[in-house]
């Protein structure tokens, strides 16, 4: 009997759900794109319940997929979820039902709050506890926002009946049925992006709370479980797969070092979704960056979690969505590429795509998107091209600070996401980061990190040296074509135009 694994992918712009062999293919599979809400500026939405009826919708579609491909559904282990990390959902524990709109991950409306946050004092000690630098970026300033202008939040608060909880935590709630199970859990990877959590202890920490004035007594926060165990996600209670337990959570730049098998310190991956997030495994110990980057949970399944360094990039494939749904400059990402490629290079155009201000290594909130070096020899195939380097001269800065952090230089870079489709993309990042970069066949490894979590727990695999065959042949390589010398001319540029386009706002 051939066992599966079935695994949620909750991302910013679709859900997923895939079904895998214990080879770790891809057997069936469903995704649906959902609405992005920007009622503002700088704002970036969710609804909730859509996001749950777009998972449910995907369970359908894979399982209706599997069934005509003649698999049989009932050899389904488990289920596991991995999401995008940080999106604050806020629900009333009596009704189930969520209570605002979700606050996206992307979303800069809380520049001024963090700024206050900043001048508190406590704000010197808190990196160090929970790993991550104040910022728009994670879940804590995005809850005291809601609580401070939603009043049926506040008022769900001071009556004791407030659930918090980013995505994983939001979906396993409702997959179990809602406030009648009551399953309110979160694994430290995505735990550990709320800036709630001590990194070390991997639960909440008082000197965090209090920092942010949040009651314990009021606030209703996920019980933190391990990323891969048998028995605290509950189970499906709905639709074809009602009872198959889940099993593996992971946030989604976790899952994708997971899915990579960075199970080694030192191993790397750089994944290139709507945002783009490199995480480089430190081991047992995390390591608080001093040069930019986060400190967070890779994965904790038995044992000892293991912690990574992440550099976080907030506009990777969004710069092509926004060229292609705001601008109208090409129909699809296919056409971005086509465009990029028909010019022999930027022509001089550099686009900081700062739509979230810069995040790692830089952290500028004070920055937005800016297009320079434009003059009337400009062609759309220079923006276009302008748009797919942005990415990678970050992901540049991100490795310069990760190397001083580590004191390791990395040998190669391992990528997966959407956006390493692109051939142009990848062979300019290898070019500007002067190390191949290696792509593999399969790219859904953040939906295989989730069923490897999965997997694990109800022992389709014993341990993760049973994973070491998965996903091995058939990837690409692209090494550098460039000198170092050219390479290093570029990024000098970049760095100029981030520099340049800084104090904006
Ligand atoms: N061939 C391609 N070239 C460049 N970018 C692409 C290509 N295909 C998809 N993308 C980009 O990848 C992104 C989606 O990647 P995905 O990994 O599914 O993201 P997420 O998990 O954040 O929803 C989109 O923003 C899209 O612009
Ligand atoms: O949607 P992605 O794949 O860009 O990932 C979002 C991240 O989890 C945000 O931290």
């Amino acid at each position: 009997m051939t066992e599966l694994i079935g695994a949620i992918d909750q991302g910013t712009t679709s859900s997923r759900f895939l079904i895998f062999n214990r080879q770790g293919e891809p057997v069936a599979e469903h995704q649906t794109e959902f609405k992005q809400i920007y009622p503002n500026s700088g704002w970036h939405e969710h609804d909730p319940l859509e996001l749950v009826s777009s998972v449910e919708g995907c369970i359908a579609g894979a399982v209706k997929d599997l069934e005509q491909k003649g698999g049989d559904l009932r050899n389904i282990k488990a289920v596991g979820i991995t999401n995008q990390r940080e999106t604050t959902v806020v629900w009333d524990t009596r009704t189930g039902e969520p209570l605002h709109n979700a606050i996206v991950w992307t979303d800069t409306r809380t520049s001024a709050l963090v700024r206050e946050l900043k001048t508190r004092p406590g704000f010197d000690a808190l990196q160090e506890i929970c790993g991550l630098p104040l910022s728009t970026y994670p879940s804590c300033s995005k809850l005291l926002w809601l609580l401070e202008h939603i009043p049926k939040v506040k008022a769900a608060y001071n009556e004791g009946r407030l659930a918090f909880g980013t995505v994983d935590s939001w979906l396993v709630y409702k997959l179990n049925g809602g406030p009648q199970a009551n399953v309110h859990v979160s694994d430290p990877t995505n735990a550990s992006r709320s800036m709630f959590m001590n990194l070390k202890t991997c639960d909440y920490d008082n000197q965090l709370l209090d920092f942010f004035k949040l009651d314990r007594n009021k606030l209703h926060l996920p019980k933190i479980v391990r990323s891969s165990c048998p028995d605290s996600y509950g189970k499906l209670v709905g639709g074809t797969l009602a009872g198959i337990p889940i099993t593996g959570c992971l946030g989604d730049q976790s899952a994708a070092l997971v899915g990579q098998k960075g199970f080694e310190p030192g191993r790397a991956k750089n994944t290139y979704g709507t945002g783009c997030f490199l995480l480089y495994n430190v081991g047992e110990a995390p390591v608080i960056s001093k040069h930019g980057l986060l400190a967070t949970v890779a994965y904790y399944f038995d044992g000892k979690p293991v912690y990574a360094l992440e550099g976080s990039i907030a506009v990777a494939g969004s710069a092509l969505k926004f060229l292609i749904n705001n601008l109208s400059l090409a129909k699809d990402s296919r056409e971005i590429n086509e465009l990029a490629a028909g010019v022999e290079d930027n022509g001089g155009v550099v686009f900081v795509t700062a739509f979230s201000g810069l995040f790692a290594p830089y952290w500028i909130d004070d920055v937005k998107g800016t297009l320079l070096g434009i003059t009337q020899f400009t062609q759309k195939g220079h923006i276009a091209r302008a748009a797919l380097e942005a990415v990678c001269f970050q992901t540049k800065a991100i490795l310069d600070a990760m190397e001083k952090d580590s004191g390791h230089p990395l040998q190669r870079l391992a990528v997966d996401g959407g956006m390493s489709n692109s051939e142009l993309c990848m062979q300019t990042q290898a070019d500007l980061i002067s190390i191949p970069v290696d792509r593999p066949k399969m790219r859904e490894t953040t939906a295989l990190g989730a069923a490897i979590a999965a997997g694990l727990a109800v022992k389709v695999w014993n341990n993760i040296d049973e994973l070491k065959d998965i996903n091995t042949i058939g990837g690409t390589i692209y090494e550098p074509k460039i000198t170092k010398e050219d390479s290093s001319k570029m990024f000098t540029r970049w760095e100029k135009a981030v520099y340049t386009s800084s104090g904006f706002v």
